[in-house]
């Protein structure tokens, strides 16, 4: 049978959780209080939706084969990202055979390269190539695992992010993430308020169960040297993620030299593609890399940055984003755990991570997960959620 090439690709938005997974209203435990850079400005500090965290919105790829299968992806980067896809992106992708992602891949980062290498394009390079990958599996019947190596060991195991580690722990999650509240704007006062969080939590949670602490690029290096010595002395933090701007590079091989024997220092999140990683490698910034599939170049983009990670002696365990990662981590030796974001306002329940937009999104019980056989990523779209085209081509 002829390999099948893709006939059209559609980009749409949607709002309210989902790819972009900051889009929440109401009460909710990741916009309370969270240490951000904007946080300096006391204006901005109470709240991430107040400087727009959410601005984007969620965005979904669609992309269609000759023989009718349909492939698709979610991720953030709404409107904007929408009209990359349908006025520049389209070109490589329509017309091209379902196999070729590698070269699809080549030819959307190069047309890009004068605007993009990161953030927001690089995100909509991102979601193209997820959908493309759903595509393929779907087209093979076969799940984007096996496509990708088949599965390194028979089950996922998770740690949780959210405001609630000794919930997490009755759940039978391995470790809990929590959001730092206070950043150095908040001076003295708001460092103990830091340290009282984690060393309560401690107490909660008992010796063992890994905490970490997330501080959301809202560090600079004195504060963060300084309030993760106290917090491994005083609560055993096991590591310290993104505490500096991303660009920081410098700064971060001087926090991890910085930090107790020990102790971890993480970051990628908002990384891109094997260049921006290797700067993080050969520059011995951490331990952990910890990209985001949606935002990092996708899975093509991933299979190299893990590569180059592995042999650097360096951890990946990618940041969210639910089944686009968990398809990635089972297939890894080096990426021995996944992360869950909790995104139950409180949380003291395990909700889908993409939910309401996605349905079959598998969840973990205990803590673990065994993926299911289900061609492409497994999931499908909720026809209750409203999409939107903007653009058309
Ligand atoms: C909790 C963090 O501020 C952010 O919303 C999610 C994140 O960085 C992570 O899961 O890691
Ligand atoms: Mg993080």
């Amino acid at each position: 049978m002829a390999t099948p090439t893709i006939r059209q690709i559609r980009a749409y938005t949607v709002r309210g959780g989902g790819g972009d997974y900051h889009d929440q209203s109401g009460a909710h435990w990741i916009d309370d209080h969270v240490s951000t850079p904007m946080a300096k400005y006391p204006n901005y500090r109470a709240s991430r939706r107040s400087f727009g965290i959410n601005v984007l919105g969620s965005l979904v790829v669609e992309v269609e084969a000759s023989d009718g299968t349909v492939g698709f992806a979610v991720t953030t980067g709404g409107e904007p990202a929408a009209w990359i896809v349908e006025n520049h992106l389209a070109r490589f992708i329509e017309g091209a055979k379902v196999t070729d992602i590698e070269l699809m891949w080549d030819q959307m980062y190069n047309a890009t390269l004068y605007y993009g290498r990161k953030g927001l394009v690089i995100n909509t390079i991102s979601g193209v190539d997820l959908a493309l990958w759903d595509l393929l599996g779907k087209v093979r019947q076969e799940p984007v695992f096996h496509l990708l190596g088949g599965a390194v060991r028979d089950e996922l195991q998770f740690y949780a992010t959210g405001a609630r580690p000794d919930l997490a722990k009755e759940m039978g999650f391995i470790g809990g993430k929590m959001a730092l509240h206070h950043g150095p704007a908040e001076g003295e006062e708001g460092l103990r308020k830091n340290l009282e969080i984690l060393t309560d939590m401690r107490a909660k949670v008992g010796p063992d169960f890994w905490l970490m602490q997330d501080c959301w690029m809202s560090l600079d290096v004195n504060y963060a040297t300084k309030f993760a010595t106290r917090a491994w002395h005083e609560a055993g933090l096991k590591w310290i993620e993104e505490a500096l701007s991303p660009d920081d590079y410098w700064g971060y091989s001087e926090l991890r030299r910085n930090l107790p024997r020990g102790m971890l220092c993480t970051t990628g999140e908002h990384e891109a593609t094997r260049w921006g990683f290797r700067l993080l490698l050969d520059m011995n910034c951490c331990d952990i890399i910890q990209p985001d599939v949606g935002w990092c170049g996708g899975v093509t983009e991933l299979i190299k940055i893990s590569a180059l990670a592995d042999a650097h002696g360096v951890l990946v365990v990618p940041h969210g984003s639910s089944v686009y990662s968990y398809h990635f981590v089972i297939t890894r030796h080096n990426s021995p755990f996944a992360e869950f974001l909790m995104m139950h306002p409180v949380p003291d329940q395990v909700v889908p991570m993409f939910t309401p937009l996605l349905l079959e999104e598998p969840v973990p019980t205990k803590g673990r997960l065994k993926l299911p056989e289900t061609p492409g990523f497994g999931v499908r779209l909720n026809p209750e959620c409203k999409l939107h085209r903007p653009y058309t081509h």
